[in-house]
């Protein structure tokens, strides 16, 4: 009786442990299943990292093709997964975008202790208080309006006229465009414009620079942070950490400069305005002077390399497409002449110039593969489940370069695809350079302002010809943190000139 008793007790016994076991070890083994396949061998430490190329723009190209929309990667023990298809990136950042509005944390940052505040990597709360804050504060600063028209012209002004001095000497233009674009960002956050050789704003551009030049070495070391006690600096990190200090230094800078003023006429003071408020939701904590710093630092960061690379990206598909030079010009001669500046009043009318920037922009796809987001919680994607806390690449670049959307001529510069048949400008949703849904490019207005008005003023006045004897220069891209053109020259002819 004992015995039957003692058998009866353990088969329930291990009849239960098995139950509970199956419950706690089944959705991990469900979900694990369900995960977007792997395409290559995984290695441990570096998981598939090894497998990647250099650009892995065709990479991913071809593992799209073969393997779907939804693919995973382990960067180290990292998981990410990559979303192409503009079917799929709707439904990971619009419809089910609250599942995927979080930033994984990025080595620069943590460096300088700044990985959760800010605008650009920062997650939850903070990121929702600060970007509403932002926006708000750009769009009191005249984002989409004339007041910041006259700002943006401001500096056109000089580029032009640092131009014209040149004589028609070759040059570097993207250098120009770049020292310019980033006067505006500064002038918006500080109120006034540094000058150009202002040693500060300087070494600002050139502390940039140097961040990007270190972008395979960031990758590294954000998804094997274990590499940065590799002995003899094999990953840049004391590069890293100077750049990034530097920026910081800088923003600090610019906060100091505006001081306790309360005029509403820089990005700074209204922030500190802001932070005075009495929020709604009771959070005004969160709008404090690191936050606005690092803030500063975004801004600077995410809004001067995507612009200016665009316009040189631009001039040099033009120097492989003369006759899209030709007809820019002669659209400009004939709406807008010579005795007047372009102002954002004349986009309507320039519809083939308009047509020029979003092909650039289709074409050069400055930034691929957006920012990379993670998951807030475990998410069914299609037939996949992405588990909670995963990284995620939207493939901007699957969208803006399929032959599906775009037709067989998708590797080429034909800006009339961007035109209807009656001339107008083709809006189509799958333009998406600047992301999409609620955490999409916060400049995307500014950068729009921008690359409009200083390709009509740069086209107005020159044209850009090769230096005589030399061919054409590359297309080949280099894809650091943004995919930007290999540096070239060309001459600015001055128009103005011949006619007089
Ligand atoms: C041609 C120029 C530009 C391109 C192609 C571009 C593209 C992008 C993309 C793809 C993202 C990632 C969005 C996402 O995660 O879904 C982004 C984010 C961002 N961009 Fe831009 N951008 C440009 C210009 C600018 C400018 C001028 C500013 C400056 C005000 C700016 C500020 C930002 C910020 C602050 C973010 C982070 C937004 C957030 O995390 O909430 N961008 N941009």
């Amino acid at each position: 009786m004992y015995a039957l008793n003692l058998t009866y007790l353990l088969s329930i016994t291990s009849a239960i442990l098995s139950l509970i076991l199956l419950v706690m070890v089944f959705p991990k083994v469900k979900s694990r299943r369900k995960l977007p396949p792997v395409p290559v061998r995984t290695w441990p430490l570096f998981g598939n990292l090894l497998s990647l190329p250099e650009n892995p723009r065709q990479q991913f190209k071809q593992w799209h093709s073969q393997h779907g929309n939804l693919f995973s990667l382990y960067f180290g023990s990292t998981l990410v997964v990559v979303v192409n298809g503009y079917k799929s990136i709707r439904e990971i950042l619009v419809t089910k975008g609250a599942s995927f509005l979080d930033r994984p944390v990025m080595y620069p940052n943590q460096v300088i202790g700044m990985e959760h505040c800010g605008v650009a990597f920062s997650s939850g709360h903070i990121w929702q208080d600060t970007r509403s804050a932002t926006i708000s504060i750009l769009k009191e600063l005249g984002v989409g309006k004339n007041i910041l028209n006259e700002k943006i012209q401001d500096d056109i002004e000089f580029l032009l006229d640092r131009l014209v001095q040149l004589k028609g000497q070759a040059t570097d233009i993207w250098h120009h465009v770049h020292v310019s674009i980033s006067s505006i960002i500064c002038s918006i956050l500080v109120g006034e414009r540094f000058s150009y050789e202002d040693e500060r704003f300087k070494h600002n551009i050139q502390f940039s620079n140097q961040l990007a030049s270190c972008a395979k070495e960031l990758a590294a070391l954000n998804f094997l942070p274990i590499l940065k006690y590799l002995p003899g600096d094999v990953l840049k990190t004391n590069r890293i950490r100077e750049a990034a200090g530097g920026l910081k230094c800088f923003a600090e800078f610019c906060c100091d400069v505006v001081g306790a003023s309360t005029e509403k006429k820089s990005f700074i003071s209204c922030f500190r305005l802001k932070q005075k408020e009495k929020p709604a939701n009771g959070r005004a904590a969160i709008l404090d002077e690191e936050n606005l710093k690092k803030t500063v630092m975004d801004l600077i960061g995410a809004g001067t390399e995507s612009t200016s690379a665009t316009i040189a990206w631009c001039i040099l598909y033009l120097q492989h497409h003369p006759h899209v030079q030709v007809k820019i010009h002669e659209e400009l001669d004939r709406e807008i002449g010579f005795t007047r500046k372009p102002s954002m009043g004349d986009k309507l009318k320039l519809p083939y110039l308009e047509a020029v920037i979003k092909e650039t922009q289709r074409l050069a796809s400055v930034a691929p593969f957006s920012i990379m987001r993670v998951t807030g919680e475990d998410v069914t994607v299609g037939n996949y489940c992405i588990p909670k806390g995963t990284s995620v690449i939207p493939n901007l670049d699957s969208v803006l370069h399929s032959a599906e959307i775009w037709g067989p001529d998708v590797d080429q510069f034909r800006p009339t695809r961007f035109l209807n048949p009656d001339g107008s400008v083709r809006h189509s949703e799958e333009f998406i350079p600047f992301s999409i849904g609620r955490r999409n490019c916060l400049g995307m207005g500014l950068a729009q302002m921008e690359l409009f008005l200083f390709l009509a003023a740069m086209f107005q006045r020159f044209e850009f010809v090769l230096p005589e004897g030399v061919g054409l220069p590359t297309l080949k891209e280099n894809l650091g943190l943004l995919a930007v053109p290999s540096h070239y020259k060309v001459c600015c002819v001055d128009r103005f000139v011949e006619r007089i």
